[in-house]
């Protein structure tokens, strides 16, 4: 049973379930803003860099051992207030065949990119024995963590589809625009099999124990809203629900997403994540009520020196000040090249400043 059930589903509170970043996607009270970083686990911290050395990205995503340590390591430096699972969007499609690789400093390339509707056929269900390195590596952890939250993740629909039909990373997305557009048909069909996947790679982290979902839509601010919510919405929206009843917060996340984020509050999250573009403000009326908000510094602010972060720190606390359910995080991932001890500070700082 999960540490962190709600107390709806007749357990006792936890010391997990009572932790800020917890309530803080609840939207309830909190002793001070919680704060963790996308990308806090990776190569900002001399400890990953060593641990990595010589062992491929997807090949470290299937060592439980490696796995646990390397989530660990910015909880202990940083003090951040939730851990992510160190895993890629790209793990669930490994597990089920496909033939692809993360290519350092280039991202997931797909051998044989999915083109047709013949290509679907290799886009078989997602079983938890396909996965039984995640689960084992989430029972080493949970009893490292003590009361931090974990938080599981999964590329969402589109992004997935980004890298599957175009065969790697994109700047323009051309061919799986021209499937979305030339043929709706079989694309339809591609993002609700990848919501089925999806959806099944998150309820097996979830049944492991972690205490929340992120859903990385990190490509979908390449699309007008019309498009989205014609051909990408009801795909993340199926995720969302599929997981809906298992008593953990949910977590939609894009880039450049500023004219999606009321379609993106209507996909079904309870915490929209939101890039650096939009004031949390104006991005709360956008999202709409009834929703926490994550965000938003600029990463690149980090490279600037302390005034500056503490400066651009202050100003995304003061546009979040008016809201219900604030989660303190960048407006995308931590860069490589980050000064880790920048990041220390931040997570102090906001701690700092939002204590009540
Ligand atoms: C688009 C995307 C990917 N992967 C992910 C996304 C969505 C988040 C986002 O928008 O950044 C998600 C992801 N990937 C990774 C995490 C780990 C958890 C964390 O946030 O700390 C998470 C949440 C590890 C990783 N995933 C990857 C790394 C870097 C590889 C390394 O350290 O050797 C890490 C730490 C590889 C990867 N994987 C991907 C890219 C673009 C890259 C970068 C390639 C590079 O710059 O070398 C695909």
């Amino acid at each position: 049973m999960s540490a962190n059930v709600s107390p709806t589903a007749g357990m006792q509170p936890t010391a997990t379930y009572d932790s800020p970043f917890l309530k803080a996607c609840r939207r309830e009270p909190v002793p001070h803003t919680p704060v963790w970083f996308m990308r806090q686990a990776g190569r900002s911290l001399p400890e990953y860099r060593k641990v990595r050395e010589g062992i491929g990205m997807l090949d470290s995503c299937m060592r439980p051992e490696l796995v646990a340590e390397i989530t660990l390591q910015p909880v202990r430096r940083h003090r951040v207030d939730a851990a992510i699972f160190f895993s890629d969007i790209v793990v669930p499609l490994k597990a089920i065949g496909i033939d692809l690789d993360i290519k350092p400093g280039i991202g997931p390339v797909v051998e044989q990119p999915v083109r047709t509707r013949a290509d679907l056929a290799r886009l078989r269900d997602l079983t938890p024995e396909d996965v039984s390195y995640v689960t084992e590596a989430i029972g080493l952890l949970l009893p490292e963590l003590g009361s931090t939250p974990l938080i599981g993740f999964a590329g969402a629909p589109f992004t997935l589809a980004s890298y599957l039909v175009e065969g790697g990373p994109s700047r323009t997305y051309e061919n799986a625009k021209a499937m979305m557009y030339g043929d709706p048909e079989l694309w339809a069909d591609l993002l609700d099999r990848l919501a089925d996947i999806t959806a099944a790679f998150l309820k097996v982290q979830i049944e492991a124990g972690v205490s929340a979902v992120q859903l990385f839509d990190s490509w979908a601010g390449a699309l007008a809203p019309a498009d989205y919510r014609r051909s990408v919405l009801s795909a993340s929206a199926k995720v969302f629900r599929e997981v809906a009843d298992h008593g953990v917060p949910r977590i939609h996340f894009g880039v450049g997403t500023g004219e999606l984020l009321g379609l993106m509050g209507e996909a079904g999250a309870d915490v929209v994540g939101v890039d650096w573009r939009v004031p949390l403000d104006e991005a709360a009326r956008r999202v709409g009520p009834g929703k926490a908000l994550q965000g938003n510094l600029d990463p690149t602010v980090l490279f600037a020196g302390r005034e500056a972060v503490e400066a651009k720190a202050q100003e995304v606390l003061e546009s979040a000040a008016g809201l219900e359910g604030h989660i303190f995080n960048l407006g995308h991932g931590v860069m490589p090249s980050t000064e880790a001890d920048a990041l220390t500070h931040l997570v102090e700082y906001v701690h700092t400043r939002t204590a009540r």
